[in-house]
């Protein structure tokens, strides 16, 4: 069933575990996130970035919504990183149950405003609203305490942020960074920072760049012709640490990108063939949903639905 995103996430908080919420692009990525999620009794949330309203708009937002209404499990369509007021009340009017504004690169005030604009008009139209403080960045254990703390979320000023704008949800930077390098080896992970401002907020926190980037399919992505560099993703055993601590909402793009890329390059290179595109999006859809479903056990949230 089509839900809030609080519906879904403030039951994830109450219960120590985590929603992953997968951007799609396509009706293979949309099917791999919501069946998978219905095989697993699991929650889910799938969230469409701007570029993906541009690149797929109402007949991407209807694909969700008509697979999400139909779902055994429930599921919310959240638009990720929205830029402006006028851009959630865009997906507000397409169909979104939720929706973030990401304002967490002005000063606290402007972001404040931004949030709070759009916190009224969503809670008026009853969805539910994903704000950003920090800046998502990889921290190095090298870096010096200060500029990490130019970076990562300070636990008092998010307590101060909630309470002006009402957001429903809250993303953090605590070590997490989007894209395929998070850092030289395993990413720092700040997580007496987490605890810090899950003992100060009872809201669902949300990690962004959470994608594990498995090494085995940067292996295969390379061995398949494709060009990729020192890649390196979130340990599962930092989210999980995560979800003890309030992290109730988890984003993975990166990792469904490199899965559907690396299926779609294995069957091309093994059967030049082919173009039938059941047989070459087929196996895609297939090892996506296999990422997923690692990317639920690990998030606890297998068998909550
Ligand atoms: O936080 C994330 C996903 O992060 P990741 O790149 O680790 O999958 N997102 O918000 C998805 C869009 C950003 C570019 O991927
Ligand atoms: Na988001
Ligand atoms: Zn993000």
């Amino acid at each position: 069933m089509l839900v809030t995103g609080n519906d879904i996430l403030i039951p994830a908080r109450a219960g120590k575990y985590a929603v992953g919420s997968f951007n799609t692009n396509n009706m293979e990525i949309t099917q791999a996130i919501i069946h998978t999620a219905e095989r697993l009794r699991s929650p889910v949330m799938v969230q469409m970035s701007e570029g993906a309203i541009k690149y797929g708009g109402q007949d991407l937002a209807d694909i969700v919504i008509d697979l999400a209404q139909r779902a055994s499990v429930p599921v919310a369509l959240h638009l990720d990183h929205g830029s402006s007021y006028e851009s959630a009340l865009r997906a507000i009017k397409m169909g979104f149950t939720s929706v973030m504004i990401d304002a967490s690169h002005h000063p606290f005030e402007e972001n404040v405003h931004e949030t709070r604009r759009v916190v009224e008009a969503a809670h008026a139209m009853g969805i539910s609203v994903e704000a950003e403080l920090g800046r998502l960045g990889g921290i190095e254990e090298h870096v010096v305490v200060d500029e990490k703390d130019a970076f990562l979320t300070d636990p008092e000023e998010a307590v101060q942020f909630v309470e002006q704008t009402g957001t429903d949800y809250l993303a953090i930077a605590i070590g997490t960074s989007h894209g395929a390098y998070k850092g030289k080896g395993r990413p720092f992970i700040d997580h007496a920072r987490i605890k810090r401002i899950s003992e100060l907020l009872p809201i669902p926190l949300v990690a962004h760049g959470s994608s594990g980037v498995p090494a085995e399919i940067v292996q295969r992505f390379r061995d398949a012709g494709g060009e990729i560099g020192d890649a390196a993703g979130i340990a599962d055993e930092d989210l999980q640490q995560a979800a003890q601590f309030g992290i109730a909402k988890v984003n993975v793009d990166t990792d469904l990108r490199l899965a559907m890329t690396t299926a779609v390059r294995e069957v091309l290179q093994k059967t030049p063939k082919e173009f039938d595109p059941r047989k070459i999006f087929g196996p895609a859809r297939d090892l996506m949903s296999q990422v997923i479903e690692h990317k639920l056990r690990v998030l606890g949230s297998v068998g909550k639905a």
